[in-house]
């Protein structure tokens, strides 16, 4: 039996870190950066004010007072997007907007809150120590300087910052195009009546939408009743298109195990079982040259094993820096049973500090499994924990990370 490790090693290394292609900016969420970005400007790129205000001499305005204000003439009106400044003459202010350069010479902005709001001579009634107001060339990033590095991953504040330093495109690795492919002879479209022993076919959107969230682009096969010539047809078909398929179900010990069967002469799949629970029986290798990761039916087993091979692998494929999830400590507020040898991946709704199970270990629990907002990780020599006791778990939930 592999540990989760090395079936996580065997996974990852099927997948070759993606091509880089060059990608306009608002299109480029939830994209990885693929090459270090050095800011192509400084930010600020010059000395601007922080405040709508005047930019003065501290020494000419800074006693002021209400009982004794500075009158001066407003030499200037600078506003933000003015490229040709004056500089500040002895005696005089500038009026000046909100991101406006400096002159020279001014070296504090008096907000209009502490004057009279004049345009041709204002009177200031208090200041602020000098340098207030004043926001400095470089003082965020310099040119030049390592703005993100590789492997960073794309939101809304590093596109921004993109933008900021004057990219109009990032380089980013191509999405891997990940076939899904599930199959069962029980399976019925949603949306459609079930005749008795049918069930809903779910694993084909769970995993979809996951390989979405990983990075991916999922391009879901319509699933396969357990026949090797039907299954082998629609893989055939599709898999040269592809960076990697995956498969759910039909990979254990019964009597109609459609891919294990399917691949058993085909390429360089290896079934096994891995010691976790759930997600035992699992398979990998190429066919075709092309990756191939089985994955267990049960809903559960699915989730769980995309989420310890496939989104790890995928991710490293996409150059993220940082392949795995956000895990934390917590405190089970109830004991806890696990069987021993296996790594088991309970679900479970951490609040921050302590977290619930949520379910049992079933893995056809697919209602508990939505439910839950963490896989808690329970390590293979631990078979009882009681109430209180710390464990790992493992963020699933967007809103948590
Ligand atoms: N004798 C043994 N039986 C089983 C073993 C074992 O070691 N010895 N392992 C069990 C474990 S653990 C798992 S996990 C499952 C894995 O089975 P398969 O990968 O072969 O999957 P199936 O048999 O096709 O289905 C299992 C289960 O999941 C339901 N299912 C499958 N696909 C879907 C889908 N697309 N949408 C919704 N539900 C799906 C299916 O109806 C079954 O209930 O094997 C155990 N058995
Ligand atoms: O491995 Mo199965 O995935 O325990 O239910
Ligand atoms: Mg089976």
């Amino acid at each position: 039996m592999r540990t989760v490790e090395e079936h996580q090693a065997a996974v990852a290394g099927l997948l070759a870190p993606l091509p880089v292609e060059d990608v306009p900016l608002a299109a480029a969420a939830g994209r990885v950066l693929a090459r270090d970005l050095t800011a192509r400007v400084a930010l600020p790129g010059f000395d601007n004010s922080a405040m709508d205000g005047y930019a003065a001499r501290h020494a000419e305005v800074g006693a002021a007072t209400a009982e004794a204000p500075v009158r001066l003439p407003v030499a200037a009106d600078l506003p933000a997007g003015r490229t040709d400044v004056p500089p500040l003459l002895p005696g005089t202010v500038h009026r000046i907007m909100t991101g406006a350069p400096v002159p020279d010479g001014a070296d504090v902005i008096v907000p209009v809150e502490r004057t009279d709001a004049g345009t041709d001579v204002v009177t200031i009634t208090s200041a602020p120590s000098a340098g207030t107001h004043l926001r400095h060339a470089g003082e965020d990033i310099r040119a030049g300087e390592l703005a993100m590095p590789a492997g960073t991953a794309l939101g809304a504040a590093q596109l921004g910052l993109a933008a900021a330093v004057g990219y109009d495109t990032v380089p980013v690795r191509r999405r891997p195009r990940v076939l899904v492919l599930s199959t069962g002879s029980e399976l019925v479209e949603p949306g459609r009546p079930l005749r008795p022993g049918q069930i809903y076919e779910s694993n084909s959107v769970l995993l979809a939408a996951a390989v979405t969230e990983a990075g991916g682009e999922a391009r879901t096969l319509h699933f396969v009743p357990d026949d090797v010539e039907q299954f082998l047809a629609t893989v055939r078909a599709e898999l040269p298109d592809a960076d990697l398929l995956v498969t759910s179900g039909g990979v254990s010990a019964g009597a109609y195990e459609v891919v294990k069967d399917a691949f058993a002469g085909l390429g360089t799949v290896e079934f096994g079982k891995v010691a976790m629970q759930p997600g035992g029986p699992q398979g990998a290798g190429t066919v075709d040259g092309v990756p191939v990761i089985t994955l267990p039916g049960n809903p559960v087993s699915s989730f769980v094993s995309f989420e310890v091979f496939v989104r790890p692998a995928l991710r490293r494929a996409l150059g993220h820096a940082s392949p795995d999830r956000l895990r934390t400590t917590a405190r089970l507020t109830a004991p806890l049973r696990s069987p021993a040898g296996r790594r088991q991946f309970l679900r479970g709704r951490f609040d921050g500090e302590v977290v619930d199970q949520v379910g049992g270990p079933g893995s056809h629990l697919v209602a508990h499994l939505a439910r839950a907002n963490c896989l808690v990780v329970v390590p293979e020599d631990v078979t009882d924990l009681p109430a209180g006791a710390q464990v790992t778990v493992v963020l699933i939930e967007g809103a948590l990370q």
